[in-house]
């Protein structure tokens, strides 16, 4: 068993753009340019994981599904993983977001507007299937975190049941904030599930780093690094060395 904690530098874009919004909220955001170049950086860097992200579909306002296709194709070329999120909600987005190359996706309002075909797609695809838990205290956020998509524990009971095999877990209130982690929360989400568990939301410094990498023997496997990283707070390489190398 390993203790190191795998890190996902996150390429969340908008409009085209490489982007970090504050909480989630639209019209928060900072632009930090072209979302191959920002990719390739952390490529650069030593990453091993991209956690790519479509905002637009996930607000549901247009796509940028083409323009992550492409920087999924390039990355995972140079043997970069990519997690993919933003819009995944029926059979036509998911194949799409399958067929970009991405080792994983992950489901954010249909895992909790649909759970038949949520629980469909886990039993067809596995591990390739994780399920975004973003929330607001014990309530969770759905459809560009605009609106209340019901309890924590119980939609994470229904998951379990379903096979899900990972869970992506963002506080919302710290996203974008460099306020760090929400340990309590990701330690309690740890105790309820036997799911590896991907923190999200706040990281801000090489401290939380190390936290978060004493998560890893209760089950927190990887963290999602964003603003931090676009900041200058810390180098991938840096990070790298704390969370541990593959
Ligand atoms: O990552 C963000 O900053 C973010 C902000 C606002 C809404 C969603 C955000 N990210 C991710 O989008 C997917 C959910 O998309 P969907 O609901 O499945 O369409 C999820 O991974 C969020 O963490």
């Amino acid at each position: 068993m390993t203790d190191r904690l795998e890190l996902l530098p996150a390429v969340d874009v908008a409009d085209g753009q490489a982007v970090r919004l504050v909480q989630g909220e639209a019209g928060s955001e900072t632009g930090y340019g072209d979302p191959l170049a920002a990719a390739l950086d952390w490529h650069a860097g030593g990453a091993e994981w991209i956690h790519l992200v479509d905002l637009d579909a996930a607000f549901g306002r247009g796509s940028n599904a083409g323009l992550l296709a492409d920087v999924t194709q390039h990355l995972a070329g140079k043997g970069v993983k990519i997690e993919l999120s933003g819009g995944i909600r029926d059979d036509a987005s998911l194949a799409r977001a399958l067929g970009t190359g991405a080792t994983r996706v992950n489901l954010g309002t249909a895992a909790l507007e649909d759970p038949e075909w949520t629980a469909r797609v886990i039993a067809e695809h596995g591990d390739q299937i994780a399920v975004g838990l973003d929330v607001r205290g014990t309530t969770l956020a759905a459809r560009g975190w605009t609106q209340e998509g019901g309890d924590l524990w119980e939609v994470l009971e229904r998951l379990d049941a379903a096979g899900c095999s990972r869970y992506v877990v963002t506080d919302v209130t710290k996203d974008g904030t460099l306020r760090g982690p929400n340990v309590d929360l990701l330690r309690e989400v740890c105790a309820r599930t036997d799911a590896p568990v991907v923190a999200s939301g706040g990281v801000s410094s090489l401290e939380d780093l190390r936290v978060l990498r004493e998560l890893v023997p209760v089950g927190v496997e990887g963290a999602i690094v964003g603003k931090a990283l676009y900041a200058g707070a810390f180098t991938l390489p840096q990070a790298l060395d704390v969370a541990g190398r593959p």
